[in-house]
């Protein structure tokens, strides 16, 4: 039988199924890489907003890392929300005994909605705890900003926070993203010696539910099948635009992106729903 990757996401759920660990999922499932969750939190939320969050018992969570790194040692790890300083020390404590496996650290601090993901007393344990483990960090433009204490308002100013990231915070890698900032979608990578830019055109939607999730995720998925770090973020930016311009008009707020999107770029493609989406119906 032939063997696929595995890449393990740890993170907060989403019933709509556009962010946390569901569209981690469905994105690892979309790279061809078997997908394994944890979850911290169970996050009732949809497109329009949070209505409640359920923390997972810390011992719940430990019984679940034990149960995947028991028996299936994933590829490459990635994290999402994770709330409270308890569990950052818990899975801080994992990624210590398994230093060798590529791990994105996707500092989820806020919604796309506004509302609040992580306590704002377990920032400084984010800081200093795992991004030093982190083979690549993924901050948006705000998160990047609490994490360095400054504003950041500039393309030179991304390029700046991302090498603090990896020079004076201590991540291997970091990608700063600016899909909010300039009229291209423009987000700064930077490995400790080389910065390179990775830029696409911005997409006039709302729809941009679970973008920050999926584009962690397809990196993740990416370095759990070897690749470099620069060529997974490349591949997820590419992945999480066709995702964000064939987005599907689902829900009344800011609506998931599209996970089989970049399957309808000028590849044949048979399903009815695809060909429907690639007619012109993006929103
Ligand atoms: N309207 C857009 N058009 C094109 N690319 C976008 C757009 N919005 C975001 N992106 C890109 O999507 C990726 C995810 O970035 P974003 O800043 O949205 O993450 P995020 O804020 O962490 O997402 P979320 O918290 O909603 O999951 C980045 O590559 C960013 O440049
Ligand atoms: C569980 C979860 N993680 C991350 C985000 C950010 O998109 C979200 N909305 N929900």
């Amino acid at each position: 039988m032939k063997k696929v990757q595995t890449a393990l996401t740890i993170a907060g759920t989403d019933p709509t199924g556009g962010a946390g660990i569901q569209a981690d999922l469905k994105s690892f499932e979309e790279r061809c890489v078997y997908g394994m969750s944890v979850v911290t939190s169970v996050v009732a939320q949809n497109t329009q907003g949070v209505s409640l969050i359920h923390h997972q018992p810390i011992d719940m969570i430990n019984e679940q890392l034990a149960c995947v790194f028991d028996d299936i040692q994933p590829d490459a790890i990635k994290t999402g929300m994770i709330a409270t300083e308890e569990m950052m020390l818990l899975i801080s404590d994992y990624l210590e005994q398994y230093p060798d496996i590529p791990y994105v650290l996707d500092p989820v601090m806020v919604a796309t909605s506004g509302d609040v993901l992580m306590e704002e007393s377990s920032r400084a344990v984010i800081r200093d705890v795992l991004i030093p483990k982190a083979t690549l960090v993924t901050p948006n433009l705000k998160e990047a900003r609490l994490l360095l204490d400054r504003s950041i308002t500039t393309v030179e100013e991304m390029a700046e926070a991302a090498k603090d990231l990896v020079h004076v915070l201590g991540a291997s890698a970091a990608v700063v993203k600016g899909g909010h900032l300039t009229d291209e979608a423009t987000d700064v990578f930077y490995d400790g010696k080389d910065t390179r830019y990775l830029t696409k055109e911005r997409i006039k939607t709302k729809h941009t539910h679970g973008t920050g999730c999926t584009y962690s995720a397809v990196i993740t998925a990416e370095l759990a099948k070897g690749q470099g770090v620069f060529n997974a973020a490349s591949l997820g930016k590419a992945f999480i635009h066709d995702a964000i311009f064939y987005g599907i008009d689902l829900g009344h707020g800011n609506g998931p992106t599209n996970h089989f999107g970049y399957r309808l770029k000028g590849v044949p493609n048979d399903i009815k729903i695809c060909e429907k989406i690639r007619e012109g119906e993006r929103s």
